[in-house]
């Protein structure tokens, strides 16, 4: 049987007359990695911080499998952003977590693990984002915490720092078992690394489960056929199908017929460099959230027809 080691019931969370959180509800398995995704001001890190006790809910139980009076030896938890004195090394840094939380961690290990062994006598104020992040995940586990939390993973970060610290999770919930929720804005990010997925919308759980089951459930058997077409002056014939978009000289027919819809395009309008795909956990994302991609593939509110700047 799983071992859950957070349940949620029905929490609520608002600022004044401002409904952060509704109703959330969601359990923890032992070991589990949960990515919590929504556009800006969905509740992401308020929920982060009612779940850490930074915020108190207004209504619902948050019960922890170790006694709530002692969570902090439980749990890590690193914010959207850390500070730490740029004039310390990172091996002071880590000295001094490691004293104030009297661990018995092997430092130099940890420093490996994470690959900042080289990084030891480095300067704060001389790492590099990436190095920067990982340290402050390291931190997080310096007390051998059973949960850590973390709020907006790799915001700033390039691509391939981004997947050093993808990485660094994966390596370190397989190793140590350690439950890992986090929040981000980057879809492939929590596509990759979520055993389960929250998407939140407006402050209420829109999603709860699987990220497979997600693109299913919201897909409802839908392809996405991608292609060039041969002849530019064929496209008049692409008039037909209503959901179709153009981006960077790719079409893109999102169908539940791709087999009639692959035929027609073949025999009447010619295609090169064809993919036929699933949904992507964006995909799902926009439709969860009441968006769509508009033909120029625009991100439109389906409610107000607003092109919006919502990034995700
Ligand atoms: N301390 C606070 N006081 C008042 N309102 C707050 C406070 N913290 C959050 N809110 C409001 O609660 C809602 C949820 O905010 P929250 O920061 O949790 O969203 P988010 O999904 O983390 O957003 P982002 O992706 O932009 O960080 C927003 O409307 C926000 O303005």
């Amino acid at each position: 049987m799983d071992e859950y080691i957070i349940k949620i019931q029905g929490l609520n969370k608002s600022f004044k007359d401002k409904i952060a959180l509704k109703n959330i509800t969601f359990n923890v398995k032992m070991g589990e990695i949960i990515g919590i995704v929504g556009h800006n001001g969905a509740g992401k890190s308020t929920l982060i911080n009612t779940m850490v006790d930074v915020y108190k809910p207004n209504e619902g139980e948050l019960e922890f499998i170790f006694d709530h009076k002692s969570l902090y030896d439980h749990i890590g938890v690193q914010m959207q952003k850390s500070y730490f004195e740029g004039k310390s090394k990172v091996i002071d840094i880590c000295k001094l977590y490691k004293r104030l939380t009297q661990s018995d961690i092997d430092i130099d290990a940890l420093l490996q693990e994470f690959e900042l062994i080289n990084e030891k006598n480095t300067y704060i104020k001389h790492l590099s984002g990436g190095n920067l992040q990982r340290l402050s995940i390291l931190l997080t586990l310096v007390h051998q915490p059973e949960v850590i939390f973390l709020d907006e993973l790799t915001t700033g970060l390039d691509p391939l720092a981004r997947r050093k610290v993808w990485e660094v999770l994966k390596e370190i919930n397989k190793k140590r078992n350690v439950t890992i929720i986090l929040s981000s804005h980057f879809l492939d990010e929590i596509e990759y690394l979520a055993d389960r997925i929250i998407i939140l919308n407006k402050g209420e759980m829109a999603y709860f489960g699987g990220v497979s089951s997600a693109i299913d459930k919201y897909s409802s058997g839908e392809k996405i056929i991608e292609f060039q077409i041969s002849d530019e002056r064929a496209s008049f014939k692409l008039m037909k199908y209503e959901a179709i978009s153009l981006t960077d000289g790719r079409y893109q027919i999102r169908t539940n017929n791709d087999g009639k819809v692959l035929k027609e395009l073949f025999d009447d309008v010619g295609i090169k460099n064809l993919i036929v795909k699933a949904p992507s956990l964006e995909d799902v994302f926009l439709k969860v959230a009441g968006y769509r991609l508009d033909e120029e593939g625009r991100i439109v509110n389906e409610e107000t027809k607003c092109i919006s700047d919502l990034s995700v």
